[in-house]
């Protein structure tokens, strides 16, 4: 059994940087009433990043640079904080199991901020590379400053007996005796058992090996690298290149970075480039360009995205509209999401596209069969971009699953409605659990005789610069009827996006 390091970056070299911080005596032997008596202000970012996550069901990647910019961390220490907290969230399961060891009552018993800190104090101590004794000190420093000098003895104590194993020890010992594979690779990689198990369902489906398992969770670890595209007709990526960006391997006029702020780069502030994920760029085109059947649909092509907010697939679609000449609708029934979405494609030709702000289940009903290509990015679980979220996978429930079928299914249905003869949806999520994917397209192809599918898989390597992702369902032995195509985060690094277009015969 190998241990990973669940979330942590092993590639920074922390060491020079707490040599640098420290008075040089060596604090192991300080009692901890001698030690630190401030936050770093690295970690104090940290720790007020996870109680916005668990006080108020923040969203880490929004806190982050408001908080970064409040206590206005030079570019090491911003990559640090982030570092911590995000690893810190993505391994909570596991750093949880290792703190109930050490803790002498139920983790729910604690006060909340000093969980919080216990959390931050063992990604230093077991994923980054923080000497123990720093990890300690800082970590009892911080409790010291922002909750109080009560718990930091027992801070301290926990914290020691954490810092008596490496992760792989922990692991072991916490998964000594365990025989279910999903049980020890959820402990091993920081998942909760019930996505470990949907993620192991969704690649049997799409006729992939099972033991991919470890590297798909590997990949949900690891620090995503920040994709760019450049508007078709709009926007062009030299500047992002002079920055340090490269170029996309998978699709046109896209640019990859594993660091920097995309932010700093006028076209992005412009708009003309923008920040998206290369597997959400490859639905986008898949649909732009499946085959219609326009000698049935006739005149310009109307498209619409009926699940637009925040509008970062509608930006791309609709820059790809204007240059074949045809218009868009974007949807969404959140006003604040909508006014998002408008501002998204601000860069567009404002003839060109339209927002509506309404519930995309009535459309099928306000606008019967008026549209050439519909996308149907469905409200999901977002199981596929865990990378990005940290906090995601334990805030999720599987029965989240079960309460969004109804609405994908409905909105699916409303989208067909509001097809033309001829025209194409294109079914995506962000998700790969099969009862968000796979069951909801096939619920609507078997209540009409007027559907097909085409082959998604097909038409993504169309849509690609390789022209052989290997995404596709139409080959395995297993669900040879779907059609459907599925981008995984280990195969492709792009989200785990789920794409199926049908076709309105
Ligand atoms: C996966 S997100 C779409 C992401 C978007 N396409 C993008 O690329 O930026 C799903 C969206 O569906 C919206 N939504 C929720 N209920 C809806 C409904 N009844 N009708 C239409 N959209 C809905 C949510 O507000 C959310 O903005």
């Amino acid at each position: 059994m190998t241990a990973n390091h669940p979330g942590g970056n092993r590639r920074r070299d922390e060491a020079g940087r707490e040599r640098n911080r420290s008075t040089g005596r060596n604090r192991t032997a300080a009692a901890p009433a001698e030690r630190t008596r401030a936050a770093d202000p690295a970690r104090l970012v940290a720790f007020e990043v996870l109680r916005a996550v668990s006080e108020k069901d923040a969203y880490a990647n929004l806190v982050m640079p408001a908080r970064i910019r409040h206590h206005h961390l030079d570019r090491r220490d911003a990559g640090f904080a982030t570092e911590l907290a995000y690893g810190a969230l993505r391994a909570q399961g596991t750093y949880d199991a290792i703190l109930a060891r050490c803790v002498d009552r139920p983790l729910d018993e604690l006060d909340p901020a000093i969980l919080d800190a216990l959390r931050i104090g063992v990604h230093q101590l077991v994923a980054m590379r923080v000497p123990a004794h720093a990890a300690l000190d800082q970590t009892v420093g911080l409790a010291r400053a922002v909750i109080g000098a009560g718990p930091s003895a027992l801070i301290n104590a926990v914290l020691r007996k954490v810092s008596a194993k490496d992760l792989p020890e922990w692991v072991a010992e916490l998964t000594e005796g365990l025989s279910d594979e999903v049980a020890i690779a959820a402990l091993e990689h920081a998942h909760p058992e019930w996505i470990v198990r949907s993620l192991r369902q969704a690649l049997v489906a799409h006729g992939r090996d099972i033991s991919e398992i470890t590297a798909l969770l590997e990949a949900d670890n690891a620090a995503p690298v920040v994709n760019l595209v450049a508007l078709p007709g709009l926007g062009n990526l030299d500047e992002a290149f002079d920055a340090g960006f490269t170029p996309g391997e998978l699709v046109i006029d896209s640019a990859l970075s594993s660091g920097g702020d995309p932010g700093r780069l006028s076209s992005v502030r412009e708009g003309t480039v923008r920040v998206q994920d290369v597997g959400s760029q490859l639905v986008a085109r898949a649909l732009a360009e499946a085959q219609i059947k326009s000698e049935l649909t006739q005149g310009e092509e109307r498209w619409l995205d009926l699940c637009a907010g925040p509008g970062g697939k509608a930006a791309l679609l609709a820059s790809l509209a204007a240059e074949k000449g045809a218009w868009i609708l974007a949807n969404e029934p959140t006003p604040h999401r909508a006014k998002l979405v408008a501002q998204a494609m601000a860069a567009v030709p404002q003839d060109t596209w339209t927002v509506r702000t309404g519930d995309g289940r009535d459309i099928g009903v306000d606008h019967p069969e008026s549209f050439d290509r519909i996308l149907v990015d469905a409200p999901c679980t977002g199981l596929g971009a865990l990378r990005r979220r940290p906090e995601s996978r334990w805030r999720r429930k599987l029965s989240d699953v079960s309460e969004l079928g109804p609405l994908q299914r409905e909105l699916l249905n409303s989208a067909i409605d509001a097809l033309k003869p001829g025209g194409v949806v294109a079914y995506v999520t962000c998700s790969p659990h099969i009862a968000e994917t796979t069951a909801v397209v096939q619920d609507a192809m078997r209540k009409r005789d007027d559907l097909e599918l085409l082959d998604a898989g097909a038409a993504l390597d169309a849509a690609s610069l390789t022209g052989n992702l290997g995404a596709g369902n139409a080959g395995s032995p297993v669900r040879t009827d779907q059609m459907s195509a599925q981008l995984w985060p280990h195969l492709h690094q792009t989200d785990a996006m789920f794409l199926a277009l049908i076709r309105k015969l």
